[in-house]
């Protein structure tokens, strides 16, 4: 689940650097295993930095010096496709026509028949086997396309840069299918954002005065649809980006999210132009982001995350007095940090019982469900929490996630949670069993890996080691966004929730041969072996799944490192110990 980010500045003699720098960083738990951003020069230069790491390691000084220019784009990397190597960090860059960049969250579908295509038809070359290259390459040809059409068209007169970019997009949304929020950064003409037909990953962007004054009355959130009320747009800075987050934090104001199959075209005088570019877009947003993904301090699609994962909260614990009545036998609810402490809150206020935070995490460990490798995971949990042994030392514990995926957390909790002394462990889940692959860029490719895959509750309580778990139903879960939606805003034509019941909104059906390619492409064994793969000498060192580390420490280990008489796996081995290692020391801000 990627982070993206946009910025166009009125002023052209300011820089974009600091400001994507800032928004990245705010994205950070969208994506923390590479980063990168591209900027345009006075020159018409596209300059770009990308690298394995998170923000702060990724953009030193220097780069950010040479990130120069008005205009960028950004993003943080979780991935879906290809590997975990430096060279599909993003953004992703072409140099015809006019020199493009893309930033992309998602995950497309027919990526193969895309890319065969690009080849044998239109004479494309795609270096890498991400799914965002290709992104960046249909659009590229549609333009081309679209802009000789209408230099030939209008011969005598100048074309509306925008209809060329509209119509380019529409062939983008008819061709590319799956999950898609995107940022194209076009050299001498502007930004473009962008959101798949079906609206799953989310879209939103915002404005400010010129270097940051208010905007007054004009735009009081969620009060304006449009621009058109605002007089002299060429004082106005632009930003796009995938959570309002990111808007709020950097002095803008949220104008509105983009909608599904909607494309929004801000020129470089600071003309915003937006059209629903598909003929039959469904608004049917991936139910996950309010779950785990987006920050709880997040607007999306109008609906407060905050909110829903509240109401997610009171329906769980409604669930579990249906199930056990008041004799539930709870002394205390204890969220597992971070994401599930909103929902863990309200259901410790309707079951009536203390909440206690009988988990400290370690701020400087990041998320573990989107880090890659099982190894990881397992021990980037016991780094990231600790017990307070007074909260569960003689008592009935409730623990409470926002999700179970792989059972990874909840495995080792439990087995903490009982460390520490708690007499009963029970367990909750305010989402529903996750028993399905996701497609639309949630890294959950195999089912086999899921901890709700072919079992029932009682044989994942048992596999956890809890007395027993509950799970929220799909109909609450959906209800419980439903209910945050603003009396003003129009209601959704539905979820994706095909994590939990299969049923993919862009037609895929489980034993389509697209999830036997996909399970065999990115299992986690499967990654493992592609990873190691492109640890071949220290320039392709960024290569490695590592998610904190810059790659001149990488460099440096390979130099310390055994000799090479030593398999490639000990070598590798040997890397991760001294990586790990050195993660133990906290880095300084
Ligand atoms: O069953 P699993 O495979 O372990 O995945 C589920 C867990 O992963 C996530 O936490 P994460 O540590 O990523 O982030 P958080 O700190 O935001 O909760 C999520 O909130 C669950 O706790
Ligand atoms: N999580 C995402 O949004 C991933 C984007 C893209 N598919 C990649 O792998 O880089
Ligand atoms: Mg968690």
């Amino acid at each position: 689940m990627c982070g993206i980010i946009g910025l166009l500045l009125a002023n052209k003699d300011q820089h974009v650097n600091q400001l994507l720098f800032d928004g990245l960083t705010v994205l950070q738990h969208r994506g923390q295993d590479a980063a990168g951003m591209v900027t345009i020069d006075k020159q018409d230069r596209l300059r770009l930095r990308k690298d394995n790491g998170l923000v702060r390691d990724v953009f030193q000084q220097q780069h950010m010096l040479e990130l120069q220019g008005p205009m960028g784009i950004g993003h943080v990397r979780y991935p879906t496709a290809g590997s975990s190597s430096q060279e599909e960090a993003q953004p992703f860059l072409t140099n015809y026509p006019l020199g493009i960049g893309v930033a992309h969250n998602g995950n497309l579908t027919n990526t193969d028949e895309l890319q065969s295509s690009l080849k044998y038809s239109n004479f494309r070359h795609v270096n890498t086997d991400s799914d965002s290259e290709v992104l960046l390459n249909v659009f590229a040809e549609s333009l081309t396309n679209e802009l000789l059409q209408a230099k030939s068209d209008n011969t005598s007169q100048p074309f509306r840069m925008q209809d060329v970019i509209f119509g380019a997009m529409e062939k983008v949304m008819t061709s590319c299918q799956g999950g898609y929020a995107g940022c194209y950064l076009i050299n001498g003409f502007g930004l473009v954002g962008f959101r798949d037909p079906n609206g799953i990953r989310p879209l939103v962007f915002g404005v400010r005065k010129s270097g940051g004054g208010q905007l007054g009355e004009v735009l009081q959130k969620g009060s304006s649809d449009s621009l058109d009320s605002i007089s002299d747009q060429n004082e106005l800075d632009y930003c796009i980006a995938s959570e309002s987050v990111a808007i709020d934090t950097l002095g803008f104001k949220l104008v509105r999210d983009v909608r599904a199959g909607e494309a929004i075209f801000i020129d470089l005088e600071g003309n915003c132009y937006s059209k629903v570019v598909h003929a039959n877009p469904r608004h049917t947003p991936c139910i996950f982001e309010y779950v785990y993904f987006a920050r709880p301090d997040s607007i999306m699609d109008g609906v407060s995350v905050y909110e829903a994962r509240l109401n997610m909260g009171e329906k769980l614990a409604e669930k579990i007095l249906r199930q056990f009545g008041d004799n539930h036998n709870v002394d205390v609810v204890i969220p597992v940090p971070d994401t599930s402490r909103t929902s863990a809150l309200q259901a410790a206020y309707r079951l009536n019982v203390p909440f206690r935070e009988g988990f400290m995490k370690n701020r400087y460990i990041g998320r573990t469900f989107i880090m890659p490798g099982q190894e990881k995971r397992k021990k980037s949990v016991r780094l990231k929490l600790n017990t307070i042994r007074r909260e569960f030392e003689g008592k009935n514990v409730l623990l409470v996630d926002d999700s179970i995926v792989r059972g990874t957390t909840a495995g080792e909790i439990v087995q903490m949670a009982r460390d520490a002394g708690a007499k009963n462990v029970y367990f909750s889940s305010a989402a529903p069993p996750i028993r399905y692959p996701n497609i639309y860029g949630i890294d959950l490719p195999s089912q086999k890996e899921l901890i709700a895959f072919e079992r029932n509750e009682e044989e994942i309580a048992a596999k956890i080691g809890c007395e027993w778990v509950v799970y929220q139903d799909q109909a609450d879960l959906e209800e419980s966004v439903n209910m945050a939606i603003p009396p003003h805003m129009e209601k959704f034509d539905g979820f994706d929730c095909s994590t939990f019941d299969g049923i993919y909104v862009t037609g895929q059906r489980m034993g389509d041969d697209y999830f036997t390619k996909l399970h065999s492409l990115r299992n986690d064994d499967a990654k493992a072996t592609r990873n190691f793969g492109s640890v071949r000498s220290p320039s392709t060192l960024g290569g490695t799944d590592s998610p904190t580390m810059p790659k001149h420490t990488l460099d440096k280990i390979m130099v310390d490192g055994p000799k090479s008489s030593q398999s490639p796996q000990r070598e590798l081995d040997h890397a991760m110990r001294v990586l790990e290692k050195r993660r133990m020391i906290a880095p300084s801000f």
